[in-house]
């Protein structure tokens, strides 16, 4: 942990410790994969430590940040996660107080279906009762946004911005190809629920063959003209 304090945020780092281990034990984080936050105030976040394992993070392996620019507070031995930005990016469009990344196994084998190297695409989906767990305006049906994963973080990042700017009442999940999911909500609790719901819906499309045919063409493209 980092901070003038070393004690600060102790609570929330442990809370953030004990998502980790019980995400880590469905398969979701494994090794280093993944990373958690929560907002502490307006303008701070309290983020997992890049590369640490995840199903033995303690409540001390968190670093502060400031929670638009994802710059850390005070510099410490341990850095940010390495997908800070994409928090932020969240954190600047929306009212969410946590924000969890895994690489949940069919949300990653759909991001990777559907996705494109270096388009956005959309997910859509349709009928399933798991929608109502999302969260969503309107949960009869769903477009989630499927990233490319770029080598550059914050390239991602600046997408996941675009999207969020671009559309009214965003799902309040994400998918980036060849790489995971991401969820987030009032609390860390409401984001692990749709997590477990978009998860769920995954595994619903692999075993019903919902997903649309595998082109290798824009038909699935999902990004506006303003953003390109
Ligand atoms: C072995 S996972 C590669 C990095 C990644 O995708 C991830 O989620 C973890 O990155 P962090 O910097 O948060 O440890
Ligand atoms: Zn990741």
């Amino acid at each position: 942990m980092t901070g003038a304090e070393p004690r600060a945020h102790e609570g929330q780092g442990a809370e953030l410790a004990r998502f980790s281990r019980q995400l880590y034990e469905r398969g979701w984080m494994p090794g280093t994969a993944g990373n958690l936050s929560v907002r502490l105030s307006d303008a701070t976040a309290l983020i997992t430590a890049s590369g640490r394992a995840k199903g033995e993070l303690t409540g001390r392996e968190v670093v502060a940040v400031h929670a638009d620019s994802g710059v850390e507070v005070a510099p410490g031995p341990l850095r940010a996660s390495a997908e800070t930005a994409i928090h932020c990016a969240v954190y600047r469009a929306t009212e969410a107080r946590a924000v969890i990344h895994v690489h949940a196994p069919y949300a990653t084998a759909v991001a990777t279906r559907v996705g494109h190297p270096a388009r956005r695409r959309a997910l859509r989906v349709e009928r399933l009762e798991l929608l109502k767990g999302l969260g969503l305006a309107d949960p009869t049906s769903a477009a989630l946004p499927v990233f490319p994963n770029w080598p550059d973080v914050p390239r991602i990042a600046a997408d996941v911005a675009g999207h969020l700017a671009a559309t009214p009442d965003p799902p309040p999940a994400l998918l980036i190809t060849d790489h995971g999911v991401t969820t987030w909500g009032r609390d860390l609790a409401q984001a692990r629920d749709r997590l477990e719901c978009l998860e769920a819906i995954c595994q619903l499309l692999l075993l019903t063959g919902g997903l649309p045919p595998n082109t290798p063409d824009d038909a699935h493209d999902d990004t506006t003209d303003a953003e390109r």
